[in-house]
């Protein structure tokens, strides 16, 4: 038997993967049944996960390799998932700049000196080492690889760098995100600078992810929806671009070959269109946007991912509302997705007819 600290550190080895239907849809090839995952599948909502966390610190969790790899795994046991991602957080990336975060209960994420001014980007690790400063996510992306067996792929991400951008300014949540905005209204230069810094280590840890085996990479803009047309003009749009372009750039420059790339804009109707001229292949779309006005807007180029209401899972016709929602997007270019992450209080088991009507209906309009 090779021990889990043997097994994060072989690349070479990985196991066949067995189920490519999410690769396939995000290249835009046929597919015989529409993939289907949730976007926070490892999470709250399982008992599971609710008994690891009970023993571990969130960020142990997502700092060793065998624990994040283990509740990695725990929804792909319990459903036919047609992907997996890897249990992290998007604030591993303030985390490697210096700053300190801690996960409050009932309070979530919480920076214990968020930065106040833009003098305060003094105080960040500018020539930070990427890779070993987050070289644990690699390990546990490795580990993961290989214990999937080749049962589905691994999806490697990061957030956006306005949302990083967000919380390392306003500290934690924020309603209104009115001290990150302020930023942008007042120390333009000092806000582009800090999301340039950002797009770099993004690019790098993005591209460390593939390298440790990420087989697709998804990039979190989760904060959109607080700029509006010009402001995510200005200074997210640009920077997202960038950080596709170059990540895929610079894998190539590594002789690897590039992994499909989804962008999760959240709440940025107004951009959707610009989006899809951008080099991601998918573009994941949250509830408020109609299916067709996105696949319109969208267009034929590029994958759509989403985007069921999170809190449709409650409903008592929830199969309904799959069943729209599928009608409505079609079977092909399409990932099958909720608009966010799936809440901490849903049945594990309407998850598991989230995943087996997407499979069933689609596998029937396929054959119809
Ligand atoms: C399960 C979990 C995670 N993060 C947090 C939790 C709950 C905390 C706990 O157990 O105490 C805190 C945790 N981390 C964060 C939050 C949101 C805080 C807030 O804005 O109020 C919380 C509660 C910040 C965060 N973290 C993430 C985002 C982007 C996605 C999104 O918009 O939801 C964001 C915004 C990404 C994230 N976070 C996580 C994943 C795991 C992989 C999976 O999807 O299964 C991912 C992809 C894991």
């Amino acid at each position: 038997m090779t021990s889990d600290t043997e097994l994060c550190k072989d690349r070479d080895n990985f196991p066949p993967l067995k189920n490519d239907l999410i690769l396939r849809a995000a290249r835009g090839e046929y597919t015989e049944m529409i993939p289907v995952w949730a976007m926070r599948q490892a999470g709250r909502y399982l008992p599971e996960f609710r008994e690891v966390r009970s023993k571990h610190e969130f960020f142990t969790l997502c700092r060793t390799p065998s624990l994040a790899c283990e509740v990695t795994l725990q929804p792909i046991r319990r459903f036919n998932l047609d992907a997996s991602i890897i249990f992290s957080d998007i604030l591993v990336i303030p985390q490697a700049l210096g700053m300190d975060v801690e996960m409050i209960p009932g309070k979530g994420p919480t920076f214990i000196r968020p930065l106040e001014h833009p003098k305060d980007l003094k105080e960040l690790e500018h020539d930070v080492d990427v890779d070993d400063k987050l070289g644990y996510v690699y390990d546990a992306i490795t580990l993961t690889r290989h214990k999937l067996e080749g049962r589905v792929p691994l999806i490697g991400f990061a957030g956006g760098p306005w949302t990083l951008m967000a919380y390392m300014i306003e500290g934690g949540g924020s309603q209104t995100m009115s001290k990150a905005k302020q930023w942008l209204y007042r120390y333009e230069d000092e806000s582009h600078q800090l999301l340039r810094l950002l797009v770099d280590i993004t690019v790098k840890f993005l591209v460390g992810q593939v390298k440790a085996g990420a087989q697709l990479l998804q990039v979190f803009e989760s904060h959109a929806g607080y700029l509006g047309r010009d402001l995510f003009n200005k200074y997210s749009l640009q920077y997202l671009r960038d950080i596709c372009k170059n990540v895929k750039r610079e894998l190539v420059d590594a002789k690897i070959d590039p992994v499909p790339m989804i962008v999760f804009a959240r709440g940025a109707h107004y951009a959707l269109q610009e989006l899809a001229s951008t080099d991601y292949d998918v573009i994941s779309v949250d509830w408020t946007i109609d299916p067709k006005e996105a696949r319109n807007k969208i267009g034929g180029q590029s994958t759509i991912q989403g985007n069921l209401d999170p809190c449709a899972l409650y409903a008592n016709k929830a199969k309904k509302l799959i069943g729209k929602m599928i009608a409505e997007f079609g079977t092909q270019r399409y990932i099958a997705n909720l608009g966010h992450g799936i809440y901490p209080n849903v049945e594990p088991s309407q998850l598991d007819c989230f995943v087996e009507c997407v499979h069933a209906y689609s596998k029937n309009l396929n054959a119809t």
